[in-house]
């Protein structure tokens, strides 16, 4: 059972709370958050502090930490999880460079993964959207971002598309309205078609379901900094590789009397 840390319990991470509290794969140990220590339901709460926070860890120890808190809070956490080992999976979506430099740096002597999406459905559209754009690099790309009215930047799934696919940030459109969890669009315009590649969060809980795929992922790597989509990619390489090793496997004939080259396919 992989024992985790949540750092965060706003209105992503309570919902990424009730997924893991579900998993039997996991065990939630304690919550960290910015502003109060109050306790949550029977979890313990920690009011993330750089200074004490390595005493809190080795009180409360834990195999991962998962954070839906704000860009700011693994600068006070980084340098206590690099000492003790501890993997991490970020899914903070706004960190400035040189933060992203600091979470590469902490991949030096641990697991760290780090998305701006955390959800399977958004990462399998990255990598088909890489694909549709090596071979049809002459197409039209447009970028089209649905969330709910209060949230103030730009996505990081949006800018993190834009990246991938190499297009500028202009070809992002933002929406803000009503309650939208996350919505993403990526348009291809062809001389005679275009293509449509779509992903909606219906509930906050995707983000849960997408924390908990990559944290036990990351229990199986090595020391190394990873992204949701990398971690995904190796799962369908290893899957790929399972169905070739199994369809070169010499036909076995389990009747003995019946020569293994004869078997029926
Ligand atoms: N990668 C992904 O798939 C997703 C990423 N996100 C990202 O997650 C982040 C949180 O989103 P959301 O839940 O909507 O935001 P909220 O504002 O609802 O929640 C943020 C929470 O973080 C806590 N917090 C703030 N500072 C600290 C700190 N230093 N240490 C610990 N906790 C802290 C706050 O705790 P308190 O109330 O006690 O101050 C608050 O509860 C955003 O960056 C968002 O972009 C969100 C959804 C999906
Ligand atoms: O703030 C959110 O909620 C979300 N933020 C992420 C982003 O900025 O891309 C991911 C998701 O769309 C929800």
């Amino acid at each position: 059972m992989i024992k985790i840390g949540l750092v965060g319990y706003g209105k992503a991470g309570q919902a990424v709370a009730s997924v893991l509290r579900e998993d039997p794969r996991f065990e939630l140990c304690w919550v960290a958050r910015g502003s109060s220590a109050e306790s949550i339901d029977d979890l313990p709460v920690v009011k993330l502090e750089a200074d004490s926070f390595g005493a809190w860890l080795d009180a409360h120890p834990v195999d991962g930490i998962i954070d839906f808190s704000n860009p700011q809070a693994v600068l006070s956490y980084g340098e206590a999880v690099r000492q003790r080992g501890i993997m991490v999976v970020t899914a903070i979506s706004g960190y400035p460079p040189e933060t992203l430099d600091y979470i590469r740096d902490l991949g030096r002597d641990i697991r760290i993964m780090s998305s701006p999406n955390i959800t399977l459905g958004i990462n399998f559209l990255l990598l088909a959207a890489q694909i549709l754009r090596r071979i049809a690099p002459f197409a039209d790309v447009e970028i089209v971002e649905q969330h709910f009215r209060d949230k103030p930047e730009v996505s990081g799934t949006a800018r993190r598309i834009a990246e991938v696919l190499d297009v500028d940030d202009e070809r992002i459109t933002s929406l803000r309205l009503g309650g939208i969890v996350g919505h993403h669009e990526v348009i291809f315009g062809f001389p005679y078609q275009t293509v449509r590649l779509i992903h909606d969060s219906i509930r906050r809980e995707a983000f849960g379901t997408g924390a908990a795929f990559a944290i036990e992922q990351l229990s199986r790597c090595a020391t190394g900094f990873y992204t949701q989509d990398k971690l995904l990619m190796r799962v369908i390489r290893e899957e790929l590789l399972l169905e070739e090793t199994l369809s070169a496997a010499p036909a076995v004939s389990l009747d003995s009397s019946v020569p293994a080259d004869r078997a029926p396919a």
